[in-house]
């Protein structure tokens, strides 16, 4: 069985401030991970560490190629939905039909809405073909049928062998191992 991601002993401190140590955990294909916590207790920071932005101060950190979708939308706000996406390469059609946004391909990213902005980080992750997902948030902003399609888009994934870490305040759907920082 291959390993998409594995964290071994990581300590990770941020601005002088140690937010978590000695976390170990490894993830299978079809596994996913739910981070939670309070604020500033370092979510965002370890899905950084999984993508390799960041450095562990201590432990290592071992990752399959990775797609993030964090805060940084990563998509030109000026070019239309479709050909903003195709930037990035892989089966953009099929993401956008995936997240409900066929219809707004030829929209400027910068007049989408929050919520269609966030599905539209989504499908840049879900076009990519990497075997690890990172989802900061995933499900912020997002209304009911989005969910929906959130949760089936994930189980796909899982179930073609893909692993999922999703850091989120929110209840996300489907079957996730939890892990809670700050405590
Ligand atoms: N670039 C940075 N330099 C220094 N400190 C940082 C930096 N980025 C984040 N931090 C600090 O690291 C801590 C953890 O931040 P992080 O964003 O990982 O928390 P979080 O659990 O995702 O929070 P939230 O629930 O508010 O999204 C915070 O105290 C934050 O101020």
């Amino acid at each position: 069985m291959t390993t998409l991601l594995r964290f071994d002993g990581v300590a990770c401190s941020r601005g002088g401030r140690l937010l978590f140590e000695d976390l170990s955990l490894e993830l299978a294909p079809g596994d996913a991970l739910h981070v939670a916590g309070p604020n500033g207790s370092g979510k965002s920071s370890l899905l950084r560490l999984a993508a390799g932005l960041l450095h562990p101060s201590r432990g290592t950190v071992e990752a399959a190629e990775v797609a993030i979708a964090d805060d940084n939308l990563a998509l030109d706000p000026e070019l239309p939905l479709r050909r903003a996406l195709s930037f990035w390469g892989g089966c953009v059609v099929e993401a956008l039909s995936a997240l409900g946004l066929h219809a707004l391909d030829q929209v400027p990213v910068r007049l989408l809405s929050a919520g269609q902005a966030k599905r539209a980080s989504l499908a840049r992750v879900a076009a990519s073909g990497s075997p690890l997902w990172l989802l900061d948030e995933p499900a912020n902003g997002l209304d009911s049928p989005s969910v929906d399609l959130l949760g089936g888009l994930i189980a796909k994934h899982r179930s073609g062998g893909g692993a999922v870490v999703a850091a989120s305040h929110l209840a996300l759907p489907g079957e996730w191992r939890p892990l809670e920082l700050g405590r």
